[in-house]
């Protein structure tokens, strides 16, 4: 018996037998030099953060009250989309949009990675659930890592510690199985780097199985892997054979002056306006808006026939560039209560984080999120476009008392949107469900930041889903029609939506933000019957006049370009559409296909 086993048997805060072999697996696979299970308390979490600073990991924040400051090694610094797996057992099945490997393939390449990739390190046990521990049928994961950070994120990111691994005991629950190693093993006396990674990185799935193994980063999405790992591409798997949908979508309550409440869903792709909108304070008086989640939905019907949404996580990874007190103020106070972790951002002469566009005015003075002198006479920016800061969901002053509700609440509305230079309005409803899935599964946005690659072309982004579905997209269009097809289902109405259209001087049509809350309450009016619309060849428009711009200091004719369906622009868009149903082959359903033709003929094109 290895000292690990003794170690685990003797120490273990469980006795359930499915969690100490599958730990007992890892250990003997990783060759930690020891096993820490997690217990989630503020002690093991301020002895972790001292150990990250003690290790120049963390830095913490003279400004910010128990918050800290992370720089990444410059080539981990976001998703790696071609790095990322799903290994299901039949390639077909993984679909177009994926890259599939063998899953015993994948499995013969892993084993060789981890053998022995945490030598030197400690093993962190972290069991967690994603969504509420007492909702209907909760869902566990355990993830096992040798990187300390991802311990202090995730206990940030999902409900996690002793009372989950109670629970699960308890229930003698399922659990998915994340494996998480940096891949970069200490010998005998040598010393660590503040950033352990590799360059050699696998970020893999096995959505038959269930499980998720994770090699060679420790940046968010690739190694916090409760959130799109688990939470998207495991769980859409989930969603499909169990009849619901996990979503990359913020969940939002608005109420109207007269007291009426809606909640809405937004799927937008990654850094295109989720957790900007999901903290929206509307310019229009008497509007409330609340925030319940800003990345991720899961839906499932209720008795009543209706969508109830909740947010599998417990915190905000937000970008961080462009969020500033003009912009997102509600983030901004978030984060001003502490308790964060903050990576990639620069740093102030005093002890406090920065980044473009937090203050109109730049410091004189940073240290860069590379750890160099920056001014404002600088070329590189002073942040990572895709810093991000990672603050506990308590933390939101606008968080809706409905958060704590294991079984989440009703949706009213679906919004899909995208970064649009051109062609997509401002806003338009589509004309059912069946229509709703087609725009969705159209979306398209420039790529941005967010995942390694380049920035500013533009992709189609089914659903904004398209790095987190984990089974082929078509089967999963089939799965969002059969959702509408549901019996006594009242579904939630779907709007297409696009806050980055620009005028031909490349400004913005719109001015987004708070200002997007005038879209919401078309929204809400369209929703309650009070705006009647105007149809055009993509959807329902706001009537002139019916969208409120009052005080807004925009002419109505910017408004018009705003929601204006062009013709040419859209004879284009329907081409590129054509050849990306072809793209993703014979999976498409029949029925979205006939969207296209009655779209063409709408369009006049037939
Ligand atoms: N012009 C404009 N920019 C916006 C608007 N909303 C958000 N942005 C910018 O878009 C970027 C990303 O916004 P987020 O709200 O963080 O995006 P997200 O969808 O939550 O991103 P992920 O966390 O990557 O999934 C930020 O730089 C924002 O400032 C808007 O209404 N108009
Ligand atoms: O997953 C991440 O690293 C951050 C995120 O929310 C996204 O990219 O959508
Ligand atoms: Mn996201």
């Amino acid at each position: 018996m290895t000292v690990v086993e003794t170690d685990l048997l003797s120490s273990a805060p469980t006795s359930n037998r499915r969690i100490l072999d599958f730990v007992q697996s890892i250990a003997t696979l990783t060759a930690p030099e020891r096993v820490h299970w997690v217990t989630g308390t503020a002690e093991e979490k301020r002895s972790l953060a001292a150990e990250l600073v003690e290790a120049g990991t963390l830095k913490p924040l003279a400004k910010k009250p128990n918050s800290y400051y992370a720089a990444s090694d410059p080539d981990d610094v976001a998703r790696v989309e071609d790095r990322t797996f799903i290994c299901s057992e039949r390639e077909e099945d993984a679909g177009p949009l994926n890259n599939w490997v063998d899953p015993g393939e994948m499995k013969r390449t892993l084993s060789e990675l981890f053998a022995g990739s945490m030598a030197g390190r400690t093993m962190y046990v972290i069991p967690f659930v994603m969504g509420h521990a007492d909702a209907k049928d909760p869902k566990f994961g355990i993830e096992v890592t040798d990187s300390p950070y991802v311990v202090l994120s995730m206990l940030i990111m999902a409900r996690a510690g002793q009372h989950i691994l109670d629970r699960m005991g308890e229930l003698d629950a399922e659990f998915v199985e994340c494996v998480h190693s940096v891949g970069a093993p200490l010998a005998p006396g040598e010393d660590d780097v503040p950033w352990p990674c590799n360059t050699t990185k696998y970020i893999s799935h096995f959505p038959e199985e269930r499980s998720i193994w994770s090699y060679g980063s420790g940046y968010g999405g690739n190694a916090l892997l409760g959130k799109k790992c688990y939470a998207l591409r495991i769980a859409s798997a989930i969603a499909r054979d169990e009849g619901w949908l996990a979503e990359h979508m913020l969940i939002l309550k608005l109420t109207s002056p007269e007291g009426e409440v809606k909640y809405v869903a937004a799927a937008f792709p990654s850094a295109c306006g989720k957790t900007n909108l999901a903290m929206i304070k509307p310019t229009l008086p008497g509007w409330k808006a609340e925030t319940l989640g800003d990345d991720i939905a899961w839906m499932r019907f209720g008795e009543d026939g209706r969508l109830y949404a909740v947010n599998p996580e417990a915190g905000l990874f937000g970008v961080a560039p462009g969020t500033g007190r003009h912009t997102n103020p509600v983030a901004m106070e978030a984060i001003e209560a502490g308790n964060s972790i903050f990576t990639n951002v620069a740093l102030t002469d005093d002890g406090d984080v920065w980044w473009e566009g937090m203050t109109e005015e730049e410091p004189a003075h940073l240290t860069d999120w590379r750890g160099d002198d920056w001014t404002p006479e600088s070329e590189r920016p002073a942040a990572h476009p895709n810093s991000r800061f990672c603050t506990p969901m308590e933390n939101v002053p606008t968080l809706a008392e409905e958060w704590q509700n294991p079984d989440g609440v009703p949706i009213d509305a679906i919004l899909f949107g995208g970064r649009r230079k051109t062609t997509m309005p401002l806003v338009t409803q589509t004309f059912d469900w069946a229509h709703g899935v087609f725009m969705g599964s159209v979306l398209s946005s420039e790529t941005t930041a967010a995942a390694t690659g380049q920035v500013g072309v533009v992709r189609r982004d089914p659903m904004a889903m398209r790095p987190f579905i984990g089974y082929n997209v078509g089967d999963y269009f089939q799965h969002w029609l059969n959702i509408g097809a549901t019996r006594g289902a009242k579904l939630p109405a779907i709007f297409y939506v696009n806050w980055f259209r620009r005028a031909e001087d490349k400004s913005f049509l719109w001015p987004g933000f708070s200002e997007n809350s005038r879209v919401l309450k078309w929204i809400v009016d369209r929703l309650s019957g009070r705006a009647t619309g105007t149809e055009t060849a993509i959807g329902i428009s706001p009537a002139p006049g019916e969208l409120d711009i009052e005080g807004l200091g925009i002419t109505e004719e910017q408004v018009a370009n705003a929601l204006a369906v062009r013709p040419e622009e859209w004879a284009a868009e329907l081409e590129d559409i054509e050849d990306w149903y072809r793209e993703l082959g014979d999976h498409v359903p029949a029925e979205l296909k006939d969207q296209v033709s009655r779209l063409r003929s709408r369009l006049g094109l037939a």
